[in-house]
């Protein structure tokens, strides 16, 4: 892709890196009477109740899906070649969005950290070494949304910097009791930004909904934007 431009780059933060990044858009939104969220996660649907969407579930292979585009897109740096492939992924679990009258939405959410990409953890062993490495560093979260009608298609990403404080004793009861209740399990990266303790986070350089799965604002203005033209 080469027409890859750069929305908004509002953080003036010392990386630059929480953005929101077009990365394939065609025709016009047209209208809709319903829409639907293609996905099964709760913090989503949480997110996007004021729209009162009905819930769908895509079955695809993110991970073959993720293969691919990492390869293609190998001559990035490592954060735009996982977003770009993060936007392939949103793009898949609309593919067989076909029904008029209808907005399609869909996101994918990975964490970047240490250079790598940590997926959800397997289980609570990797959840623990995913969430211990995040102390005292900085790491990313990227969403990508893909927002879809008949004839129109809208791709883009959004990046949050999570900063996490430096590692002191005291935050052993708190780390532990956050494994406890196992609900890392179901999320990327193996947290999540809106359940653990407070003191664990220095700093959010974007929109914490990017962490939690959504930027819903960035949604909802696309919307806005796209049905007054
Ligand atoms: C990092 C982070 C992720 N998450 C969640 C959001 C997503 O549910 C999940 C990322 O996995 P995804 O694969 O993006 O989404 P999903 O499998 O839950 O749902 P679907 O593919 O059907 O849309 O992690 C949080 O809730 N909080 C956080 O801080």
């Amino acid at each position: 892709m080469d027409d890859i431009i750069v929305v908004k780059k509002k953080m003036n933060t010392e990386s630059g890196s929480a953005m929101i990044v077009n990365y394939e858009q065609n025709g016009q939104l047209q209208p809709f009477n319903q829409v639907v969220l293609m996905s099964g996660s709760k913090r989503r649907h949480e997110l996007l109740a004021f729209m009162e969407p009905v819930i769908q579930v895509a079955q695809i292979d993110e991970r073959q899906i993720e293969a691919t585009y990492l390869t293609q897109y190998q001559s990035d740096a490592f954060l735009p070649r996982v977003a770009k492939t993060c936007c392939e992924i949103s793009k898949a679990k609309l593919s067989k969005a076909r029904e008029s009258n209808t907005l399609y939405i869909a996101a994918d959410t990975m964490v970047v950290a240490c250079d790598q990409i940590y997926h959800k953890p397997k289980d609570l062993e990797e959840a623990e070494q995913m969430l211990r490495s995040y102390f005292g560093q900085v790491h990313h979260v990227v969403t990508s949304v893909c927002l879809k009608t008949t004839d129109y298609l809208d791709v883009f990403y959004a990046v949050t910097e999570v900063e996490f404080v430096d590692y002191y004793p005291a935050l052993e009861p708190l780390i532990q009791s956050y494994l406890e209740t196992k609900s890392s399990l179901d999320k990327s990266g193996g947290y999540g930004i809106q359940e653990i303790d407070p003191r664990f986070v220095a700093r959010i350089d974007g929109d914490i909904y990017t962490v939690v799965g959504l930027p819903v604002a960035e949604v909802s203005r696309r919307i806005n934007t796209a049905i007054v033209k």
